[in-house]
């Protein structure tokens, strides 16, 4: 990475905009990828450039005190820094300028840091503003439950109504299986979603009659899809009491009552044994630490020979965690690594893996849908939750869409056999 500083031409004009960009052009080692307009009117940059509107004062302040993703993040929920322009081809056009040029890392913020300051003759950048109200606040230990429960709380109680209308009426909140291209006729997000029921049932081996252990089962989407389509007797674990609510009465007016249950418990307290065991994009809530414990849970909770199936999103090599924004703003705690290393924390747990099945594309085209649905819905939603929890939620699933596209995240379905007999699974895949 290089903070070398290149001879960049100053702007003419001694507005805000034309300030910072002379002290934001040797940063960046180039032309700006967006045009600033400051809250004195002044504008610089290039002038097809994605449009930035710098509101007030506080923007840089929070940019100055967190340089870089979270600081540019908070500017944008509290609307202090509004993009004129597609968000997500601005992101990707500065995403684009960050990656050639080797901005991400700390000298680089570090020097933006001090072009923010330098730049900032309109208001000292003093301290920080108060963190926006939709910014968590968890305490307490790392991963203890109480801290646990906060944080699942912090995003997925927003309100059932509010998911209901991003996402599609199987309620399933991970990412779909689409068998048909994305746009063929009649083949909606509802049909990707039930097609990755299927086929997690398919892998599994569920037959009628048999048990299934559902951990992080949110709304119920694969609880009551496995019971209704593959007659199975199904325990759902979740620690959400919105989700729990939601698929109680799913159960009831679906007559499920005596294939389905619904317990609002911690992974970490399941006892018991079931044929099949699956676990849908839950393990990035469990961190770092605790997923040894997490593994030990699903391998100890199917019985021997019995198959287990984890749906797990990655994140590539360097930057492991949730990342600033995530972390910060969605779910506190959450934690990402390469593949690899899962499926090694899954052996170590005495699994056997059997098949590793990778479906980035199927995230892009999942959060495409969820993003129609957000737009299509904006108004009723913004009521809601209010303006802020929106602004949330557009660079959340514009940025969550943008690294599923470019590679910086992934999702798996990890297939695993508990060893011993019978062990029914076909040396084919035939799912
Ligand atoms: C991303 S949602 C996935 C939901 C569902 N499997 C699906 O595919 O739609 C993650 C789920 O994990 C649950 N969860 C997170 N931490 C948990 C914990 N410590 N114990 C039990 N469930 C947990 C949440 O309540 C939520 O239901």
């Amino acid at each position: 990475m290089s903070t070398t500083l290149h001879p960049v031409a100053a702007p003419a004009g001694s507005g805000i905009a034309q300030e910072l960009a002379r002290g934001l052009g040797p940063v960046v080692g180039g032309e700006l990828p967006v045009r600033l307009r400051a809250w004195d009117g002044s504008e610089a940059g290039p002038a097809d450039a994605p449009l930035v509107e710098i509101r007030s004062a506080d923007a840089l302040r929070r940019i100055f005190w967190h340089p870089g993703e979270l600081g540019a993040a908070q500017a944008y929920v509290t609307g202090e820094l509004e993009v004129h322009h597609d968000l997500d081809d601005a992101l990707t056009q500065v995403w684009d300028v960050v990656r050639q040029r080797g901005l991400a890392g700390r000298p680089a913020l570090a020097a933006l840091a001090r072009a923010l300051s330098a730049a900032a003759r309109a208001g000292a950048l003093g301290r920080p503003p108060a963190p926006p109200a939709t910014q968590a606040r968890v305490h307490g230990r790392l991963h203890s439950k109480r801290r646990d429960r906060a944080v699942i709380s912090h995003h997925y109680d927003l309100s059932n109504e509010f998911y209901g209308r991003i996402l599609d009426e199987t309620m399933a909140y991970s990412s779909a299986y689409w068998r048909k291209p994305p746009g063929t006729a009649g083949y909606t997000l509802a049909d990707a979603q039930r097609d990755k029921l299927s086929l997690i049932c398919r892998k599994l081996g569920l037959e009628p009659g048999m048990t299934l252990l559902d951990v992080g089962c949110g709304w119920g989407s694969l609880s009551l899809h496995a019971a209704e389509h593959f007659g199975a007797r199904v325990t759902g674990v979740t620690i959400a009491a919105e989700q729990k609510a939601f698929i109680d009465e799913q159960i009831r007016q679906r007559g499920l009552e005596d294939r389905v249950t619904i317990r609002l418990q911690d992974y970490r307290e399941v006892v018991g044994r079931w044929d099949a065991v699956a676990s849908i994009e839950m393990g990035e809530h469990v961190g770092e630490e605790n997923y040894p414990e997490y593994t030990r849970v699903l391998a100890g909770t199917v019985r021997r020979g019995g198959r287990v199936l984890v749906q797990q999103m990655s994140r590539s090599g360097k930057h492991p965690g949730g990342g600033p924004f995530i972390e910060s703003f969605i779910a506190p705690d959450m934690h990402m690594r390469p593949v690899g290393r899962t499926v090694d924390l899954i052996e170590q747990a005495g699994l056997e893996v059997r098949d590793v099945h990778a479906l980035r594309e199927h995230y892009v085209w999942t959060v495409d849908a969820w993003l129609e649905n957000f737009t299509a819905h904006r108004e009723h939603l913004t009521d809601l939750v209010g303006e802020e929890v929106m602004r949330v939620w557009d660079l959340y699933l514009v940025g969550g869409r943008m690294a599923f596209r470019d590679g910086r995240m992934g999702v798996d379905q990890i297939l695993a056999v508990r060893p011993g007999e019978p062990h029914a699974l076909a040396p084919e895949r035939g799912w």
